[in-house]
């Protein structure tokens, strides 16, 4: 697999002028405390080095899947991370227990698909929240509708109306991994060298459509590649892997867990129509809730914005907020511990 094809950015050389490109490869496993790193000379057992260890300011300096990172081989199937050297694009959450701390699941995704299923899970303001995450990140959201085959055309023809009506100029692709129905459009959006992965809830499809793109052939063969950890990916929490088509899939971001931590303009992009029209709210720093004037409240009113549009941009903003604020305590904290150690240190010193 050459790296080119693994999407190797060739601006990483740039940086790293006396290093060539076998020393660089793709986080593509990651376990407890070691990693499998990949890139043209084959795949390798990886951990990372103590000065890395030793050096790491927070738990955003190490590795994880899709990272590319800059590493030295040895014996034959074995290498020593130095540091991560290209991370854009990434999915983080909130830390569980640490107030605010974001945590990276996976990185350099180039595109998401947002899996909902027709019968039970369509919900667009959980679209919404997807998008805006993605939006922020600089991921393009792609909106996949699957198990199509569980309803009528006419139902299908009424949410493809309701989702152009409130998610304009969103792609959409509908399908059935059953039937396979939309499948080839599914195939086809996917470009070499470009990293895709796929989100949504429990049980809408995720896995039966990767399984439909892998041709079926990812859990007979296991991983995909010539890793000497062929087999053991069932066990993997998170991986990435290379499509039959070219394509580099990341499995499993897990995301149950990703929120909406970031203080991006994933929600100006979400909502551009609302902010549009916030322009002529009378008051610049509208809260859009309860002002006289309020541009966007008459465009409510008048129904050019739909109503739970209107609410879910509110929420999604208050959550921003929150977690906004989270952080810039967090911040105090750490300064405040910080003289405090330092006072000590002056107290010991006497
Ligand atoms: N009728 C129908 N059933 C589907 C389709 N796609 C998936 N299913 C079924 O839906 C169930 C859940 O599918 P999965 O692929 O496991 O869903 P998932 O999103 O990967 O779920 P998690 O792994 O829990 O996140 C399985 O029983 C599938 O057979 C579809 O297009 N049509
Ligand atoms: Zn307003």
């Amino acid at each position: 697999m050459s790296n080119a094809a693994l999407g190797f950015p060739k601006s990483i050389l740039n940086n790293y002028q006396e290093f060539n490109e076998n020393d660089f490869g793709r986080v593509i496993e990651e376990h407890k405390e070691r990693y499998v790193v990949q890139n043209e000379l084959g795949s390798f057992s990886a951990e990372i080095t103590g000065q890395l260890r030793f050096t790491a300011t927070d738990r955003s300096s190490f590795p994880v899947v899709g990272d590319w990172v800059r590493m030295q081989i040895f014996d034959e199937d074995k290498a020593l991370v130095h540091e991560v050297v290209h991370r854009e694009r990434a999915l983080t959450r909130q830390a569980v227990g640490r107030d605010a701390e974001v945590q990276y699941i996976a990185s350099n995704i180039d595109t998401a698909f947002i899996v909902e299923a027709v019968n039970r899970d369509f919900n667009l303001n959980r679209m919404e929240r997807y998008m805006t995450l993605c939006y922020d990140a600089g991921i393009h959201p792609v909106f996949i509708l699957n198990k199509v085959d569980l309803i009528s055309e006419d139902r299908l023809e009424e949410m493809k109306f309701e989702i152009e009506n409130r998610l304009f100029g969103m792609d959409l692709i509908c399908t059935s991994a059953t039937s396979t129905e939309g499948m080839s459009k599914l195939k086809d959006t996917i470009e070499e060298a470009k990293t895709y992965c796929f989100l949504g809830s429990s049980g809408v499809g995720k896995s039966s459509l990767i399984n439909v793109l892998f041709d079926d052939q990812l859990l007979a063969t296991g991983a995909i590649g010539d890793g000497n950890d062929r087999g053991k990916h069932t066990t993997t929490s998170r991986s990435l892997h290379v499509l039959p088509s070219g394509g580099i899939l990341i499995d499993n971001p897990g995301t149950r867990e990703v929120g909406m931590v970031s203080d991006n303009d994933g929600l100006s992009t979400t909502y551009a129509y609302i902010e549009d029209i916030a322009e002529d709210c009378r008051f610049s720093n509208c809260t859009h809730v309860h002002e006289k004037g309020c541009a966007v409240i008459e465009a409510v009113n008048n129904e050019e914005i739909s109503e739970e549009a209107y609410q879910n941009y509110l929420r999604l903003g208050r959550e921003q907020a929150h977690f906004e604020s989270t952080v810039a305590e967090r911040r105090k904290k750490g300064k405040d511990l910080a003289r405090v150690i330092k006072d000590v240190k002056r107290l010991k010193n006497r």
